[in-house]
């Protein structure tokens, strides 16, 4: 599946016109974001209405609300996945969130071509996803690199010990991020939060990407050294994205409520 999107991706860059610098953009820092979390762990709240393992999960909401919502309920960053082919997400969902929060918004696309970098500087977005499975280790660090010079962060994303592995012989970013899902397979294992995590150098920040579902699935990669969490169809599917929310930190309500 990861091979058919990057061909589509492809042909998508082939075809597209960078609009220019909104040197209006106030940017807003991922990384620090992630390292002062509202919560005893990093939440990146997701805007996702459908996947290509999913299906449709939800297609009737308005971005713009979703993610008032995601800050009024304390998530520490945003993601919107600009893809539409497959995800069903686009450009315009997030410049209009960029406008409407304060904290910070993660593209999520398939970054295959510079040009894709300097377009997420000019619709506003403050970091982008880089995925170490379709770059390879040195095309993640230039661009990255050159993200930093576009004001970006990135959370650079791995699935595999050896893809880390490569990709730390090569640079330590200062977001890695483990996809529990595969790409390729979409079978989906909070294991590989465990697995990844042992090799995560010390001062990255380590984050826990898609199958979280609940608290118990929260409390089970915290445990397992993760400092946040990225989570798309469990905040889509709750009542309302508050709902959703509370009942994922649900533990950490009831622990402080003890204490
Ligand atoms: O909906 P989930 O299972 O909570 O997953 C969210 C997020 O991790 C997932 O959307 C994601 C992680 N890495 C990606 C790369 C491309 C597309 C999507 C993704």
């Amino acid at each position: 599946m990861l091979d058919r999107i990057l061909a589509s991706k492809k042909e998508e860059v082939a075809n597209m016109v960078v609009p220019p610098k909104e040197e209006t953009v106030k940017r807003s820092s991922f990384v620090d974001a992630l390292k002062n979390p509202n919560r005893s762990l990093a939440l990146i709240a997701e805007i996702k209405r459908a996947s290509p393992s999913k299906g449709i999960i939800n297609d009737n909401i308005d971005p713009v609300e979703v993610a008032l919502s995601y800050e009024k309920a304390g998530a520490d960053a945003i993601s919107v996945l600009t893809d539409t082919p497959f995800f069903k997400g686009t450009i315009e969902d997030l410049i209009k969130v960029k406008q409407s929060v304060s904290i910070p918004i993660l593209r999520k696309d398939f970054i295959i071509d510079k040009r894709q970098i300097d377009e997420s500087a000019a619709i506003g977005a403050d970091a982008i996803l880089l995925i170490v499975k379709a770059l390879g280790p040195e095309k993640t660090y230039h661009f990255y690199q050159y993200a930093a010079e576009c004001g970006l962060d990135c959370l650079v994303e791995v699935h595999e010990e050896a893809e880390l592995k490569q990709l730390v012989d090569v640079f330590v970013p200062k977001v890695i991020g483990v996809n529990n899902r595969n790409l390729s397979t979409f079978h989906t294992s909070l294991d590989m939060t465990d697995s990844i995590a042992k090799l995560v150098p010390k001062d990255t920040v380590f984050i826990s990407e898609s199958g979280i579902h609940s608290s118990e699935d929260i409390e089970r990669v915290k445990r397992q050294g993760a400092k946040g969490v990225l989570v798309g169809e469990a905040l889509m599917k709750a009542e309302t994205p508050e709902i959703g929310i509370r009942q994922l930190f649900e533990k950490e309500r009831i622990a402080a409520n003890e204490s």
